[in-house]
C-alpha cells in the first residue's frame, strides 16, 4: 500500500508537462506556444517531446468529444477545471492513442492524485474504466444514437455544430471531408523571401502550386535560410492569396499590407513588389504584432525596404487613392487555420462574428479608399464563413460605385477547383492549404 501511494505522487515527466500544457490552454493560452513553452522546459527526450505533443493537440482537438464521453461515462456535466483536463488527457490516451488501456488508466491516476489531489483518485479511476469500456467509434455510435444528422456529424468529426453549418453551407455533402481534413496536423510549409533565398534552401519538397515554398516536417529553425530571416514558415495557401495580388494588372505605385501582423504575406509580398522597384507599406493596430511585421522583414536590404507602421487601418495614416496593390487580410475566426490551432474550434463562437464582421467591412472600405485609381484591392480571409467572406464583399461593393469586382480564380490558373463565383475559396481537402478565401476587387479609373 505505501508503495502504490508513492508511485501516485509520482507521474512521469511527459503527462505533467501535458497538464501544465493543457491547463494553460484551458485558461486562454495558445495550444502551440504553450506546448513549446513547457518542452523548453521539461528538456525531454525528442520521444517524450513528440507524446507530449501529440497528448495535447489531440486532447484540444477532441476537446468536445471527450467531454461527451466523460459525461456519459461519469453522469456528471461537470468537474472542476484541473480534474476534467487530466480526465481529457486520459480519455485521449485511452481513446486517440495507442497507449495500452492499464498504462493510460494507471499514469492518469497518478497524474490526477498528485496534480489535483489524492482524493480524486478513485473517482479518476472509476470514470476512466467506463471511458476504456469502448473504443472511440463505439463511443460515436453510442451517443449518436437518436442525433439529428448534422449533430451526428459534428460528434463524428469532433466540431462544434455552428462551424459544421458553416461547412455544410459552402459544400453540402462534401463538408464531411473538409471538416475531417481539420483533424490532421499539417506538415509546415516553407517559404521563401523572393530575392534573397531560392525554394531549393527550404531542404524540403516544393509546394504543390505556390512557386515561393516547400513542406518540411521538423523544426523550421533547423533551415539556415529561415534562421536568417531569407524564408519563413507561411501556410501555402497564405502564399497563393500573396502571389494572387502580385500576378493582377495594375499600375505602377507603392503597395499597401492594411492588416500585416504577424508578418507572413507582407514579407512575400515585399520581395514581389521589390522585383518591380516598388516599396510596400505594412499597417497592423497592435504595436506588438507591428514588431513581429519588422522582424519577418528585417532581412531586406536596402533600397525599398519596407516601411512598417503601428497604425489603425480604418483610420488611415495615408493620403486616400495612393496605392497600386493593397491587401485587406483581416482578422477573423480563424476556421479556415483550425488544423493548425487544435483549441480555436472549442473557444470560438458565433458571437465573434458579431464583432468581426463590421470591423472586417470597415477595413476593406478603407482598403478600396487606400486604392488608387485602377489600383487592386484583395479581401483575404482566414476562414470560409459565408458571413465573412463573400458577404461582406457584397455589403461593401454594394454601398460604393467605384469598384468592380474582378474574376480571383483566373489569377491562380494552374490551382483547380478553386472558384466560389467570382472568388477563390482554398480547402484543406482539396488543395492541402488553410481554407483560404480571397476576392480580388479593382478601384475604378476615375
Ligand atoms: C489575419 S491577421 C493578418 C495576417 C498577416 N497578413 C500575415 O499574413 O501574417 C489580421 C491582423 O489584423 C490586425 N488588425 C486588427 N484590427 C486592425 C485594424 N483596425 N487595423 C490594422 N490592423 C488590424 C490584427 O492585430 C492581426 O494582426
Amino acid at each position: 500500500m505505501p508503495n502504490r501511494t508513492l508511485r501516485r505522487r509520482r507521474p512521469d515527466a511527459a503527462r505533467r508537462a501535458a497538464f501544465t500544457a493543457l491547463r494553460a490552454v484551458s485558461e486562454g493560452a495558445y495550444a502551440n506556444l504553450e506546448t513549446a513553452k513547457v518542452l523548453g522546459e521539461a528538456r525531454l527526450p525528442v520521444r517524450d517531446a513528440a507524446f507530449v505533443t501529440e497528448l495535447v493537440f489531440g486532447t484540444c482537438r477532441l476537446q468536445g468529444t471527450y467531454d461527451r464521453i466523460l459525461t456519459a461515462a461519469s453522469g456528471r456535466d461537470t468537474f472542476d477545471p484541473p480534474l476534467r483536463d487530466a480526465l481529457r488527457l486520459g480519455a485521449h490516451q485511452l481513446l486517440g492513442m495507442r497507449v495500452p488501456s492499464h498504462a493510460a488508466l494507471a499514469a492518469t491516476v497518478d497524474l490526477a492524485a498528485a496534480e489535483v489531489g489524492e482524493r480524486v483518485a478513485g473517482l479518476t479511476n472509476a470514470v476512466l474504466r467506463k471511458v476504456a469500456a469502448r473504443d472511440l467509434p463505439g463511443w460515436i455510435d453510442h451517443l449518436s444514437a437518436g442525433l439529428d444528422p448534422l449533430d451526428a456529424l459534428a460528434l463524428r468529426t469532433h466540431h462544434p455544430r455552428w462551424i459544421v453549418d458553416a461547412h455544410v453551407d459552402l459544400l453540402g455533402e462534401g463538408a464531411e471531408a473538409a471538416l475531417a481534413a481539420n483533424n490532421v496536423t499539417p506538415v509546415p510549409h516553407l517559404v521563401v523571401r523572393p530575392g534573397l533565398a531560392r525554394v531549393d534552401e527550404l531542404d524540403g519538397e516544393p509546394t504543390t502550386y505556390s512557386p515561393f515554398g516547400a513542406r518540411r516536417a521538423g523544426n523550421p529553425a533547423d533551415v539556415p535560410a529561415v534562421r536568417e530571416g531569407r524564408a519563413g514558415v507561411q501556410d501555402e495557401g497564405s502564399q497563393l492569396v500573396a502571389w494572387a495580388l502580385a500576378q493582377a494588372d495594375a499600375p505602377a505605385g507603392p503597395w499597401l499590407d492594411l492588416c500585416a501582423g504577424p508578418g507572413g504575406k507582407a514579407a512575400l509580398l515585399t520581395g514581389l513588389a521589390r522585383e518591380r522597384d516598388e516599396l510596400l507599406l505594412a499597417a497592423e493596430r497592435l504595436p506588438h504584432r507591428a514588431q513581429l511585421v519588422a522582424q519577418a522583414l528585417r532581412a531586406y536590404p536596402e533600397p525599398n525596404v519596407p516601411v512598417v507602421l503601428a497604425a489603425d487601418g480604418t483610420r488611415p495614416a495615408w493620403r486616400p487613392a495612393t496605392f497600386a496593390r493593397v491587401i485587406a487580410d483581416v482578422p477573423c475566426t480563424g476556421l479556415g487555420a483550425l488544423r493548425r490551432r487544435p483549441e480555436s474550434r472549442w473557444r470560438r463562437s458565433p458571437a465573434d462574428l458579431a464583432d468581426l464582421v463590421p470591423l472586417q467591412r470597415a477595413l476593406l472600405g478603407s482598403a478600396l479608399d487606400a486604392a488608387a485609381p485602377g489600383g487592386v484591392v484583395a479581401y483575404a480571409t482566414c476562414s470560409p464563413h459565408r458571413a465573412e467572406t463573400s458577404e461582406v464583399v457584397a455589403a461593401v461593393t454594394a454601398s460604393r460605385e467605384d469598384v468592380t469586382i474582378l474574376d480571383a480564380p483566373a489569377l491562380l490558373p494552374g490551382v483547380a477547383h478553386t472558384a466560389s463565383g467570382p472568388f477563390v475559396q482554398l480547402w484543406p481537402h482539396r488543395h492541402g492549404t488553410d481554407a483560404m478565401f480571397l476576392a480580388m476587387l479593382r478601384k475604378d479609373a476615375r
